[in-house]
C-alpha cells in the first residue's frame, strides 16, 4: 500500500485508486467511485498471510480490506473485495477513517430497512434468497433491519398502514411483482391517509411516497425488478439498495364509480394477459410454469372482447411509443417530465389542475388490452411489451389488438421474445397516454337496458357467432399480476409517485464489461 493508494476527486466523485507495482489482488490498477464502495473495514491479518511475499519482512503489518461494487455482464452487479497492507498501523488506521467518512458522506444511502419476505413466491426461495444472499451484504453495509416474513396474502400492506414508517429509509420486498405491488399499495396508501387524501376520488392530487421501495427478485416474472434493473438478480438488487440508488416510477390509478380500486405500475392487461393470469392462479403449485402452460391454453382459446376505450394522449411527454432508443439511466425523457411536474407543483401546490384535453374513442373487438406504465421486460419478454415505454415520464403506452387470426396473434406474441417490432401489424395500435378508461360491451349493454329481460341471459353464449372464439363473459384485467374483476374502469397516471432503489437500465453495458476486461485498467 503505502503511497500507491491514494484518493482523488474527479468529475463523477472521489476515487480510489489503487497502484500496486505489484498486482493487488484482482489487478493492476483500480478505481473505485466512493459512491461504489460498499464497505471498508480493518483485516485481522492471520498467521499464513503475514508469511507470504514482502509482507514477511515487516515486523506487524496491518491491512484494511475495502468491498466494492463490481459490474459484470447484462448489468449483474456483484461484491468484491481488495485488501491494503501497510507497515504503519497508524497510516493504516487513518486511511480506514478517511475513507468511513467519504462513506458517511454518501447520504442516500439508507441505514434502517424494513424487509418483507413472501416465502411463497416464485419457486418458494425468498426466505433462502433473502438469508444467504441478501442479509450478509446489508450487514456488511451495516445497515440495520427489521425483517418480517409474511403469513398471508396482505400482511405486508396491512402492516405498513401500522408500523413507524418514519423510522425507516426504506422498505424492501423480497417476492415476485405481486409482492412488490402489495408493498406499493401499503406504502402509497399509508402516504395518502397521513396526508388526507382520499383514494376514492379519481382526481385527487396524490401525495409523492418518498420512501424507497427495494425489489429483490424472488417472484415468478419479476417484471417490475428487471424493468428497472436490467436483470432479475437478487445480489444486484442489493447492491442497488447498499449504495442508495433512486429510480422515480410512474403509478397508474384504477377507479370505478368513484371507488378506488388498484395501483399499477407494470401491466395492466384485459383480454390475453387477464385470462392467462386468471388461469394460472389456479396453478400456483406449478410455480412459474404455470404462466406457459395457462398461456398455451389462453392462446387456444383465442377469445376477443368487445368495448369501448376513451383516452387522453400523453402530449406534454417527448416520447413517442414508437420510439428506437428506450428509456435508459438519466433518461433525459423522463428528467423533462420531472421538471414540469416541479414546475406544476411550483404553480398550483398540490392542487387539482382541471384537465380540459381531448378524449379519444375507440370501439371495437380486441384480443388484448394492454396498458404499460414501463417497458414491462422480464427474462421472457427482454424488451418487454412496449419497449421504448417510460419508468418515469407521467404516461403509460396503451396498445390494443384487435381480432385477427390465430396466427397473427401468434406472430405478435413471438415478436415479445425477439428484436422485431411489435407494433408493426395493421392489428395493433398503440398510443401514449395519460388517462384511459374501458367498459365492455357487456357491461355497456347491461347498463343501457338493464329492464331488458332478455339481456340479462345474454352472459350463456354468442347467438350471433354460435361457433366463433367471441366471448360474451367478461375478462378479468391483470393488474401488476394480481386479478382485477371490473369491466368498466378508469385509469390515470401519476407522474413520478414513488421512487425505487435503482437506477434504471443502465447503457452500454457491453461496452463496459468488455471496458472491466481489459488488462490495463479496470472501471469498477
Ligand atoms: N405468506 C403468504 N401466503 C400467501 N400469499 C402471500 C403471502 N405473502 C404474500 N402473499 C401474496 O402472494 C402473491 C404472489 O406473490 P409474488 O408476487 O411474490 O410471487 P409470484 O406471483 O410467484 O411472482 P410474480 O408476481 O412475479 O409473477 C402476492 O400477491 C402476495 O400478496
Ligand atoms: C408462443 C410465444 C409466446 C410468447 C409469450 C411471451 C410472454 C411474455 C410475458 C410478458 C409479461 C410481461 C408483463 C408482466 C406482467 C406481470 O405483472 C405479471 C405478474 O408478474 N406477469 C404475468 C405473466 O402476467
Ligand atoms: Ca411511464
Amino acid at each position: 500500500m503505502y503511497d500507491r493508494i491514494m484518493y482523488r476527486n474527479n468529475h463523477s466523485g472521489a476515487v480510489l485508486r489503487c497502484t500496486c507495482v505489484k498486482p493487488c489482488v484482482h489487478t493492476d490498477n483500480c478505481f473505485v467511485p466512493t459512491s461504489e464502495i460498499i464497505a471498508v473495514e480493518e483485516t485481522e491479518l492471520n498467521k499464513k498471510q503475514r508469511s507470504i511475499g514482502k509482507w514477511q519482512k515487516m515486523a506487524k503489518p496491518h491491512a484494511f480490506t475495502v468491498y466494492y461494487v463490481k459490474k459484470a455482464r447484462n448489468h449483474r452487479w456483484r461484491c468484491r473485495d481488495v485488501t491494503f497492507w501497510c507497515a504503519d498501523e497508524i497510516l493504516c488506521n487513518q486511511w480506514i477513517q478517511a475513507l468511513k467518512e467519504l462513506l458517511e458522506m454518501q447520504t442516500c444511502r439508507p441505514k434502517q430497512l424494513l424487509v418483507y419476505i413472501n416465502p411463497y413466491g416464485g419457486k418458494r426461495q425468498g426466505k433462502r434468497i433473502y438469508e444467504q444472499k441478501v442479509a450478509p451484504l446489508f450487514s456488511l453495509a451495516s445497515i440495520s433491519t427489521d425483517v418480517v416474513v409474511t403469513e398471508h396474502a396482505n400482511h405486508a400492506k396491512d402492516n405498513l398502514f401500522e408500523v413507524n414508517i418514519n423510522k425507516y429509509d426504506g422498505v424492501v420486498c423480497v417476492g415476485g411483482d405481486g409482492m412488490f405491488s402489495e408493498v406499493m399499495h401499503g406504502l402509497i396508501g399509508r402516504m395518502q391517509k397521513d396526508s388526507g387524501i382520499d383514494q376514492n376520488n379519481p382526481k385527487a392530487p396524490l401525495v409523492q411516497c418518498n420512501i424507497r421501495i427495494g425489489i429483490i427478485p424472488a417472484g415468478s416474472t419479476d417484471c417490475v425488478c428487471y424493468s428497472t434493473v436490467g436483470i432479475s438478480d437478487p445480489v444486484t438488487s442489493a447492491l442497488h439498495i447498499i449504495i442508495g440508488d433512486c429510480q422515480p416510477l410512474d403509478v397508474s390509478s384504477v377507479h370505478q364509480n368513484n371507488t378506488f380500486l388498484k395501483y399499477a405500475v407494470s401491466l395492466l392487461g384485459y383480454g390475453f394477459y387477464g385470462d392467462v393470469l386468471k388461469d394460472s392462479e389456479k396453478k400456483r403449485w406449478m410455480g412459474p410454469m404455470r404462466y406457459d402452460y395457462s398461456g398455451f391454453k389462453t392462446f387456444l382459446s383465442h377469445h376477443y372482447y368487445e368495448g369501448t376505450i376513451s383516452f387522453q394522449p400523453a402530449k406534454h411527454t417527448l416520447g413517442s411509443p414508437r420510439d428506437k432508443d428506450s428509456c435508459r439511466t438519466g433518461c433525459y425523457i423522463c428528467k423533462e417530465s420531472e421538471r414540469q411536474l416541479a414546475e406544476q407543483r411550483k404553480k398550483c401546490g398540490f392542487k387539482h389542475e382541471e384537465d380540459e384535453e381531448e378524449w379519444k374513442v375507440i370501439k371495437g373487438k380486441f384480443l388484448a388490452i394492454n396498458v404499460v406504465n414501463m417497458c414491462c421486460a422480464c427474462p421472457r419478454s427482454p424488451k418487454g411489451l412496449s419497449p421504448a415505454a417510460h419508468l418515469a415520464d407521467g404516461s403509460a403506452d396503451l396498445i390494443l389488438v384487435r381480432k385477427c387470426s390465430r396466427f397473427d396473434f401468434l406472430r405478435y406474441l413471438v415478436r415479445h421474445t425477439n428484436k422485431d417490432d411489435q407494433f408493426d401489424f395493421s392489428f395493433v395500435d398503440v398510443y401514449r397516454v395519460k388517462s384511459f378508461q374501458f367498459t365492455s360491451k357487456l357491461s355497456e349493454d347491461n347498463e343501457s337496458s338493464v329492464t331488458d329481460i332478455g339481456k340479462k341471459h345474454f352472459g350463456q353464449f354468442c347467438r350471433d357467432h354460435p361457433a366463433c372464439c367471441c366471448n360474451i363473459a367478461n375478462s378479468t384485467w391483470n393488474c401488476d399480476g394480481e386479478t382485477l374483476d371490473s369491466s368498466a374502469i378508469e385509469v390515470r397516471v401519476h407522474c413520478q409517485l414513488m421512487k425505487l432503489f435503482a437506477r434504471g437500465i443502465e447503457e452500454n453495458c457491453k461496452d463496459e464489461a468488455a471496458y472491466s476486461h481489459s488488462s490495463v485498467e479496470q472501471l469498477l
